[in-house]
């Protein structure tokens, strides 16, 4: 089983407009609904790609309810959420079908209270139990201590469970330094973590400040992997347009199903290349072209690069 953790989980409301200008209203012409945060969007991949998976994270309040109501019409997913008294954020994500540019627009969360973290803390020292690996994805709510991440990093390694977090901020800069397995930022968030936007440079700094693996992602550029096994980078055969929302959650999902499957590096970037590229033909988060991913994964182009690892 894979653990998928999502602490500040989300409503997504993706709304498409025929063209997005500041200071105008617009009109609406498509509006969908899902169940959203990052650890969510990568279990809905990982469980399509056949993972038996459970997602857990903190719920609450009638966007809770609703969240935790469609999530149970998605097969493979199993709901382990632990519920606390404040209300479930929405996301708003709004599509400028002139364009295909997407502006998102991300409530801060409810607020946790210390009981509510403790909580959650013994559920996940439960489910570590029988987990192939774990994911730790996205921001934090209120109330949920910065060095959140780097508890929860210590508790799997004390379960022999490795980690991968996508997170930013203080959370990941807090986070490294307990060592996670691989981390996956993308460029700015690896530039603004190390103060280099050289991304091998950045990503070797990671690296020396504690993570063992940073597979970061270069948008439409693919994804540049410099790991204790050596060091690559892999890019789609061309650039896909579409919606990006929610291709480095994909990203995330074709590397830790390829962790824990036991497949190496070069393997595990191709899926996820293919992965993220597919979700961006799709229209929401959390949801990959299935044919468009069958048709990239054998022509993600996956060289060594001369790095050192
Ligand atoms: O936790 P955050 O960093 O605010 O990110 C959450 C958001 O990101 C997305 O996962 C896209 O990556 C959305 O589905 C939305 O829920």
């Amino acid at each position: 089983m894979i653990l998928t953790v999502t602490l500040n989980a989300a409503l997504d409301i993706t709304y498409r407009v025929p063209r997005l200008r500041a200071h105008h209203s617009h009109r609406i012409t498509e509006a969908i609904e899902r169940p959203g945060g990052k650890g969510l969007n990568v279990a809905r991949v990982l469980a399509t790609l056949g993972h038996d998976t459970v997602a857990t994270g903190l719920i609450g309040g009638a966007t809770g309810a609703a969240l935790r109501d469609q999530l149970g019409s998605y097969p493979g997913v199993a709901d382990a959420f632990v519920p606390i008294a404040g209300t479930t954020r929405r996301t708003v994500g709004v599509v400028d079908a002139s364009t295909g540019d997407t502006t998102q627009l991300n409530e801060p969360g409810p607020l946790v209270s210390a009981a509510e973290w403790a909580a959650f803390a013994d559920r996940y020292a439960e489910l570590l139990d029988g987990a192939a690996a774990v994911a730790l994805c996205g921001s934090l709510p209120p109330g949920v201590p910065v060095g959140a991440y780097a508890q929860l990093i210590r508790a799997a390694h004390g379960a022999h469970v490795p980690v991968l977090l996508d997170t930013s901020g203080e959370p990941l800069r807090r986070g490294i330094a307990a060592r996670p397995d691989v981390i996956k930022p993308n460029a700015d968030e690896l530039a603004a973590l190390t103060g280099s936007t050289e991304p091998v440079r950045a990503a070797r700094e990671a690296r020396r400040r504690g993570a063992h693996a940073v597979a970061a992602s270069l948008g439409p550029e693919g994804l540049l992997a410099i790991t204790p096994d050596g060091a690559w980078r892999a890019a789609p055969p061309s650039r896909i347009a579409g919606n990006p929302t929610g291709a480095g959650d994909s990203a995330v999902a074709g590397l830790l199903s390829g962790l824990a499957e036991g497949l190496p590096w070069p393997d595990r970037l191709a899926r996820a290349v293919a992965l993220s590229a597919a979700t961006v033909r799709a229209p929401v988060a959390g949801e990959y072209d299935e044919a468009t991913y069958a048709q990239l994964l054998p022509q993600v182009r996956v060289s060594p690069h001369p790095a050192a690892a």
